[in-house]
Order: structure tokens, then sequence, then C-alpha cells
């Protein structure tokens, strides 16, 4: 794997003994949208922190483009844009200096042509006078995006990007990290949203009480956590499961005119689906007629939460995660 930051067994216990992340292993690789998952207090932005040089890791190490964090500090952070969650601008200063002026702090050249076309596509440039404190709060937040691009890192992190944003504003947030990955630049968000996971990232890491639990392709996890149900509406109430379909696990619903099946659809999903055909095969032979069908499958937003609650399931995954983060090395 061709990854443009790795993260090794990293921890960080703050001053006040807490222990905010816990030994952990990750790879991002060049150029993908990836989206750390977790609820509040989770680690996310301690870790986003650490990996830009804001908070000291306790132990670990963090490699951006092959540069080491703390003995390559300019080199490794040179490499890195960051939009914090909190909107923070020099209320006086015009949008087109604030852009300057972040720039020049990494030591770029100046380059008037490139910070137009950044100001264009964040749909800025009218407004490249105007004084910060006359703006929305939605064109604060994309001058911050503007000012982690300034000089052209890497790899852009989005704490929170769309926290607290209308609908429209967040879908032009996905627009544009769209265009930005298909530039070539890797992003790395946080998101309570997972609206905004399922969306947007390419790979998904949730991590909860300073552990990541979870990293998979978002298609993967989704097929392999997101188990399907299928509901079968009998032409006529039964009164209980006959024998014969005892394998299938049914379930029947009230007044007993539904029929329940959970299965888990397995990486390309053949199992689950072969099973059903022999289902009602089997329902056929039981005398049981269907009147109608359908299937749902669990959103990512169900398996978050079961992961969130249920560690133990997560472990295994984690574990597979880790074991292949190692191999990636
Ligand atoms: N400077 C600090 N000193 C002590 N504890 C801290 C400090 N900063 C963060 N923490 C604690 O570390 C834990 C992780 O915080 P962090 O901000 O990384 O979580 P998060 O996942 O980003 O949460 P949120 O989604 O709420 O932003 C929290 O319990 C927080 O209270």
């Amino acid at each position: 794997m061709d990854s443009i930051i790795s993260i090794s067994a990293l921890s960080k216990t703050y001053a006040s003994g807490f222990t905010a992340l816990k030994g952990v292993d990750l790879d991002i690789r060049r150029g993908e949208i990836f989206a750390l998952l977790g609820p509040n207090g989770a680690g996310k932005t301690t870790l986003i922190s650490v990996v830009c040089g804001l908070v000291n890791a306790t132990a670990g190490s963090v490699r951006v483009d092959g540069n080491d964090i703390v003995r390559d500090y300019r080199a490794a952070r040179a490499q890195i844009g960051l939009v914090p969650q909190e909107l923070t601008t020099e209320a006086f200063e015009t949008v087109w200096n604030t852009v300057c002026f972040s720039r020049g702090l990494f030591g770029k050249p100046p380059d008037p042509a490139y910070l137009e076309r950044l100001l264009k596509a964040l749909s800025l440039w009218s407004r490249k006078d105007s004084r910060m404190l006359t703006l929305s709060g939605g064109m604060k937040r994309r001058v911050l995006i503007a000012k982690a691009l300034s000089h052209e890192p890497k790899v852009l992190f989005l704490d929170e990007p769309t926290a607290g944003v209308d609908v429209e504003l967040r879908r032009d947030m996905w627009q544009l990290v769209r265009r930005l990955r298909d530039e070539g630049v890797t992003v790395i968000l946080t998101t309570h949203y997972i609206e905004e996971a399922e969306e947007m990232a390419d790979r998904i890491g949730v991590i909860a009480k300073g552990e990541l639990i979870l990293v998979e392709d978002k298609a993967v996890l989704m097929d392999k956590l997101g188990g399907k149900q299928l509901t079968l509406q009998l032409v006529a109430p039964i009164t209980e499961i006959p024998p014969a379909l005892d394998r299938y696990g049914l379930t029947l619903g009230k007044g007993g005119s539904t029929l329940v099946y959970r299965y888990e659809t397995g990486r390309n999903g053949e199992s689950g689906d072969s099973a059903i055909a022999g289902l009602l095969q089997d329902l056929a032979g039981a005398g049981i007629a269907c009147a109608d069908l359908h299937t749902t499958q669990r959103s990512l937003e169900d398996i978050f939460v079961s992961l969130v609650n249920e560690p133990a399931l997560a472990g295994e995954n984690g574990s597979e995660a880790r074991a292949a983060a190692e191999g990636a090395r």
C-alpha cells in the first residue's frame, strides 16, 4: 500500500492523567478520502492534533510522506493543511491577505495565480477584498479551507467540516472535497454525521474511547456488516413455523401473516442470496404461499451504533484492520 501517513502505536495521555489515544495504528493511503468516525470524546481531534504537531504524543510515531513528525517536523507539517473545528480568523483582515499570509507562513514563494484559482474554486473570489468580519459563517469556513490549502499541501485534515452548516453548504463542501481528491489531495475528515462518511469516504475508521476499533473500505464494511432482512408477506396467516424450516431461524410476525429472515450478505452477497432461493422452495414445499416480499439493509448508522456499543464485535475486525496495517508497513 502506498501510504502518505503512517501512524504506529500512538498513545496520548494528557497532563490530567486522561488517556485519549491508546496504541493507534493507522495507514492513510495516498489520494483517498478517509473518514474518522466516533462519538464525542472518542479521540478524533487528539489524533489529528498529534499528526499536525499541535499536541505531543506520549508514545508511538507518525510519518507524513516519509517525514517523522518530531524529527522532521517542518517537512512533515509542510505536507499538511488543517481546517480546525473552530472558526478562528483575523476579523479585520481581508480574505486575500489571510490566504497570502498563510502561504507565507510555510515559506512558500508568492503565487497569486494559484491563490486566485483556489479562491475561485471555493466561490470566494468576488469577496477577496472583504474583511473577514463581514462574511457569513459558511464563507468563513470556506476561507479556513482556502487557508489550509494555501501552501499546496498533499494532505488535508478537515475536523468536523460540516458541523452546524446548512444542507446546501454541506453539499458544496462534499463536492469540493471530491474535487480535491480528484486533484490528488488526500483528505481525512472527522465527522459525527454517518451520512457524511457514507456519502464521501473511500475508507472508514471507527474510533471509540481512544482505540481504533475498525478500519475498512466503505463498500466492504457495508457489505460485511450490513446484514439484510427479508420480509415475506404470507397469503394466509400461520400459527407456527413448520420444523422443516428450522434451519433458517425465521421469526413469525404478529398475527402470523409475515415471516422475517435475517442473513449476512458476505463479501459478495452470494451466500444470503442462494439461501433465499432455498428458503422460497422450502416454503412452497411446506405449503406456505407468499403474496409479497421485500428486503432491507442495515445502514452505516446501525453498523456504527452496534460497533461502538459492542466492542467484542469490533474487536475481531479491529485486529484484522491492525494486521492489515502492520502488513502494509
Ligand atoms: N488538553 C486536554 N487535557 C485533558 N483532557 C483532554 C484534553 N483535550 C482533550 N481531552 C480529553 O480527551 C478526550 C478526547 O478528546 P477529543 O477532543 O480528541 O475527542 P473527539 O473525538 O474529537 O471529540 P468531539 O467529537 O467531541 O470533538 C476527551 O475525553 C477530552 O475531554
